[in-house]
């Protein structure tokens, strides 16, 4: 596991999006690799997918055509509400950044065909034996990672399931959609951002392997790295 600290937010968005441009570019010498990255909701991805788009211009080291986007988990609310992960961060992505429609999968909305429970297997039959390359993920206070909270069913550990439906999120929306922790750990690398003092004791738990929390119970197959800020590394 690796512990990379920030000065503050800012600086945190800068340090991720300048390793996921190196990692992505270095995992494309090979000419015909796809890149299998998944993206997380939250504010600190959001300030991080700015810095991405921003830089773009600057730096054309990544074939954005060669990667495929796929998230962590989903507010299951209509295509066109704000509160979607999938709409905030391609709102800031597709603002500079080339993306091939094909290559990108949002979660279902709701308002579609599927409930709940049948969008979430919707999902697990487009994932396939898919696993990602990279897989980002936020944390909340609570110590919850994608739309997995602690001491909630979505917190099964030992699960068959890929993608589940979450009712009853502690955190509004109460309706969502989630990897589960077994198909994010088969993740090649996770990646945490974490910003904020409020996270601070969460965060200094999870890194401590404390497996209560699903933040603690993440971790890529061949790299972890946490990326805080310092008000987030302030109880480590
Ligand atoms: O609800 C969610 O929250 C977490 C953390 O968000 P943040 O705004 O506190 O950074 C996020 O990782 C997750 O994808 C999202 O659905």
């Amino acid at each position: 596991m690796t512990v990379v600290t920030s000065g503050d937010a800012d600086e945190l968005a800068a340090t991720v999006a300048h390793q996921l441009r190196r990692s992505i570019s270095q995992l494309q010498a090979d000419p015909d690799r796809v890149v299998q990255l998944c993206l997380t909701g939250g504010r600190i991805a959001n300030r991080m997918y700015r810095q991405l788009a921003d830089g773009q211009g600057d730096d054309n080291t990544v074939d954005w055509k060669r990667v495929e986007f796929w998230w962590g988990d989903e507010r299951f609310v209509a295509t066109e509400s704000p509160d979607r992960n999938a709409g905030q961060t391609l709102a800031l992505l597709a603002a500079t950044i080339p993306l091939d429609p094909a290559r990108v999968h949002p979660m279902p909305a709701e308002g579609g065909q599927a409930d709940l429970n049948q969008a979430a297997m919707q999902y697990a039959a487009e994932l396939g034996d898919i696993r990602f390359d990279i897989c980002l993920l936020g944390m909340g206070p609570d110590g919850h990672v994608a739309s997995i909270f602690p001491d909630h069913p979505s917190f099964e550990q030992d699960t068959s399931f890929t993608v589940v439906g979450v009712t009853d999120s502690p955190k509004p929306p109460p309706e969502r959609i989630s990897l589960t922790i077994p198909v994010i750990n088969q993740s090649a690398e996770v990646w945490l951002i974490v910003a904020g003092a409020e996270k601070a004791d969460a965060a200094a738990r999870a890194i401590d392997g404390d497996e209560n929390l699903p933040a603690g119970a993440v971790h890529g197959r061949l790299r972890t790295v946490w990326f805080l800020d310092e008000d987030a590394a302030a109880d480590r």
